[in-house]
């Protein structure tokens, strides 16, 4: 076993390329019109430039292994022979992995749920009792021998076994985690291939350790790293934890014989680490720069708790607090910032610079870097007192609001004038708000900020793709209309792009899942609504209908989430600027005539605290958020709100909480399961649980979508259901979507005949 200290690393890198150039080699392979040796040769080229600009940065251990076709926890279960056995037919090794991300014609993919309480999506694996577990570890050991080719000192990461059990799903009765000690000797077996092949040092990320997944951490610890860490034949051992404080599990790690502990100081807190006497004989890695956000290190601070941690462990190496995976590239690929915002900021790139600046002024003290902490301080000083940041006004018209209440008229008298305004068939139809984003909506788009075309000519194309969305779901025969989103980029970049207190980066693109990006908005400053954001789209689409249209905005916890944040104000604070803004819209749009208005929030379920302790207190300001953003408008206006992505167990009263007089919520993989969750706690609104899933291109037949109905009818009476697909249509083609809805109409129709 070797392992000499090192002093500054990260614990993972983005891989889609600054340019999203593997997001457009992937498509382009599924495409069939590039090869699987142009698409090595194209993933290849990324990792060695990366790890060359991280070498050249001054990364003395640097993280192998971070790349990915498609997402880390499926390159897990590819490592560990956990492939479910519907793809094992299929023979070439990348078209079986890409089959389980995406699915084929045949079979269905893999489940897709959010890493943590990031924005990033990975993909469930199956446990089942036919799942025998082997090691198949090809891709971590070219990339640790393509690193080390480049001479650079590579430390491969892989996820470890109580993660990888913890976050699989387990199919027919099995628990997952009660196979854990069939894991142990594949990852012995690991490790020693790891060190015949050159490796000093490898990288376990163990994050679930941060959670309350299980209910005993400490006891998961001793088993596995008491027992990895007597191999003899084995890099040094470093256990990563990231997204918060490993409490129980910290003193039962430092407790073994690993070499070091990787903890997140940005989440967590100093004190505890100080407070572990076995760690004396171990590596700190300290993840002092925050990967989850785009903030400059206060570098002055920094060394400051480093100093109070020199004394806990063997020795400290600097970090960021997670992979960067969450935060774009680099600041150099932004042209529209202010050169004091740009001061404020720092991106993956910016983050190693910290790390390595951070790692020198502990070596050769604080002189070394009084430059780089000057200019720190002087970024941060005009950061906290810049005017954008703070405005007295917007603060007064918020509370006003606050006080003005959050609460409408009771369920029961909405409804009656709800009924009466709208008059709608019994259990009506309708879609989540998007249709499919076209390549020319895309071009289009693309044209204007490249100044081919103007505005007018712009908003006429939008225009244009509006009237036929119009157009379509009227000759479908949908109750209630929406007019289609093409004119947003995305749901929550669209609204930041308007408001005062967001800035909207160029390029600074995110891995969401697969090859799909985002760019989320920074929050920086205090909100102000500039105009109306939406009314004239929607006033636009009701002009060529006389059926009802929706409205259709972004609820302020989505807002949040698919955003940077402020860290130097409660999220809860920013929560209430962006509702107030939002109950602008609301007002807006009624007093345009608008009588119904759907107010989007997939990610409620997202920001939930992993600690149980943590979430009451969340889910009260984040209910709050959405009722203050909601409560302004009359009994007669109909707010629906709309929910996916996830398991809503521990959000479901406070979905009821919301009080939407209709919600709209992923059911379809479920079986519908969530609605007896809802009757369960009283919810007494209107629901429409998603009939079909919109995340697969098959088409739903109409007697699958009849059975759905059916089933949502033995829990929910015909006068508080509605019929909708499970989410917003995107992602699909027209041809998809279209067949879709014609068999859900069709399916509604049948099953209305049936009351
Ligand atoms: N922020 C956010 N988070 C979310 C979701 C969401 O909708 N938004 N949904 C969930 C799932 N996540 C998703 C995330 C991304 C996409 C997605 O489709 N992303 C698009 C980009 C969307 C976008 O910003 N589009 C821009 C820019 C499009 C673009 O790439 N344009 C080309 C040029 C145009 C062309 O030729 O296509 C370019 O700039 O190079 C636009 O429409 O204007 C992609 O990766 O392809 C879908 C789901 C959860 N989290
Ligand atoms: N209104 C949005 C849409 O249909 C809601 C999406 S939830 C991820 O796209
Ligand atoms: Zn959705």
């Amino acid at each position: 076993m070797t392992g000499t200290p090192f002093t500054a690393t990260t614990l993972g890198s983005a891989r889609i390329g600054p340019n999203r150039q593997l997001k457009r080699a992937v498509e382009a392979y599924w495409a069939g019109r590039t090869d699987q040796a142009q698409l090595h040769a194209l993933a290849a080229d990324l990792r060695v430039a990366g790890l060359r600009e991280l070498h050249a940065a001054g990364l003395d251990s640097i993280p192998v292994n971070t790349f990915s076709f498609y997402d880390q926890m499926l390159d897990t279960a590819v490592l560990l022979g956990a492939l479910p056995p519907r793809v094992a037919g299929i023979a070439d090794d990348l078209d079986r992995y890409f089959a389980a991300a995406r699915g084929t014609g045949r079979v269905a993919p893999l489940e897709m749920t959010k890493w943590f309480d990031t924005n990033y999506h990975y993909l469930v694996p199956e446990i089942s009792s036919s799942t025998t577990f082997s090691l198949h570890p090809d891709k971590v050991l070219d990339e640790l021998t393509e690193a080390l080719a480049l001479g650079v000192p590579a430390r491969p990461v892989v996820i470890g076994p109580i993660t990888f059990l913890l976050l699989s799903k387990g199919v027919d009765g099995t628990a997952p985690i009660d196979r854990l000690d069939e894991l142990l000797p594949l990852y012995r077996e690991l490790l020693s291939t790891l060190r015949e092949t050159g490796a000093d040092w490898v990288q376990i990320d163990e994050p679930a350790l941060v959670t309350d997944l299980h209910d005993d951490p400490a006891g998961l610890v001793t088993r596995v790293y008491g027992e990895l860490a007597r191999a003899t034949d084995r890099p040094a051992i470093l256990v990563a934890s990231y997204f918060g404080d490993l409490r129980e599990a910290l003193p039962a790690l430092a407790a073994t014989d690993i070499e070091g502990i990787a903890v997140d100081l940005v989440r967590g807190t100093a004190d505890p680490v100080a407070s572990v006497p076995a760690l004396t004989s171990k590596l700190l890695v300290a993840g002092i720069v925050n990967g989850r956000n785009i903030w400059r290190n206060d570098l002055s601070a920094s060394l400051a708790t480093l100093a109070t941690l020199l004394g806990s462990a063997a020795s400290v190496a600097v970090s960021t607090s997670c992979s960067t995976l969450h935060v774009p590239y680099s600041l150099d690929r932004e042209s529209g910032l202010d050169d004091t915002l740009r001061s404020w900021l720092a991106f993956g790139a910016e983050k190693v610079a910290e790390v390595v600046t951070l790692a020198t002024a502990l070596r050769d003290g604080r002189d070394s870097v009084d430059q780089a902490l000057d200019a720190c301080a002087r970024a941060l000083a005009a950061r906290r007192s810049d005017p954008r940041v703070h405005d007295d006004g917007i603060r007064e018209r918020i509370a006003a609001a606050v006080d003005a209440g959050v609460a409408r008229g009771p369920a029961a008298q909405r409804r009656a004038a709800q009924d009466e305004r709208l008059g709608l068939p019994v259990v009506p139809t309708t879609t989540i708000g998007s249709y499919p984003q076209t390549s020319e909506i895309r071009r289009a788009r693309a044209a204007l900020r490249a100044n081919e075309i103007g505005v007018d000519e712009y908003e006429r194309r939008m225009r244009g793709e509006v009237a036929s969305i119009i157009a379509l779901q009227e000759d479908l025969g949908l109750d209630v209309l929406v007019h289609g989103e093409p004119e947003r980029n995305d749901m929550v970049q669209y609204f930041a792009e308007q408001l005062d207190g967001f800035f909207a980066t160029e390029n600074g693109w995110v891995q969401s899942y697969g090859t799909r990006c985002v760019r989320p908005p920074i929050l920086y400053g205090d909100v102000r609504r500039r105009h109306p954001m939406t009314v004239t789209w929607i006033d636009y689409a009701q002009s060529l209908t006389d059926r009802p249209v929706k409205g259709m905005l972004t609820g302020p916890v989505t807002i949040l989430a698919w955003s940077f944040v402020r860290d130097d104000q409660p999220l809860w604070d920013s929560a209430n600027q962006i509702a107030s803004a939002i109950r602008d819209e609301t007002v807006d749009l009624e007093a345009a005539g608008v009588g119904i208005i759907q107010v989007d929030e997939p990610a409620l379920r997202e920001l939930l605290p992993l600690r149980a302790e943590d979430q009451p207190a969340y889910l009260r300001w984040a209910v709050d958020a959405f009722r203050l953003s909601t409560a302004g408008v009359a009994d007669a206006t109909q707010i629906h709100t709309h929910l996916c992505y996830s398991e809503f167990g521990a959000v479901i009263s406070a979905i009821a909480d919301l009080d939407a007089d209709v919600t709209s919520i992923e059911a379809a993989r479920s079986h519908m399961e969530v609605l007896d969750d809802l009757n369960s706690i009283g919810y007494a609104n209107s629901v429409g649980p998603g009939v079909y899933d919109i995340h697969s291109p098959r088409v739903p037949e109409v007697g699958e979508i009849v059975a759905s109905l059916r089933a949502a009818l033995d829990a929910v009476p015909a006068q508080r259901l509605w019929i909708n697909p499970d989410c917003g249509l995107k992602t699909r083609s027209t041809d998809e979507v279209e067949a879709s809805l014609r068999n859900l109409v069709t399916a509604a129709h049948i099953v209305r005949a049936e009351l």
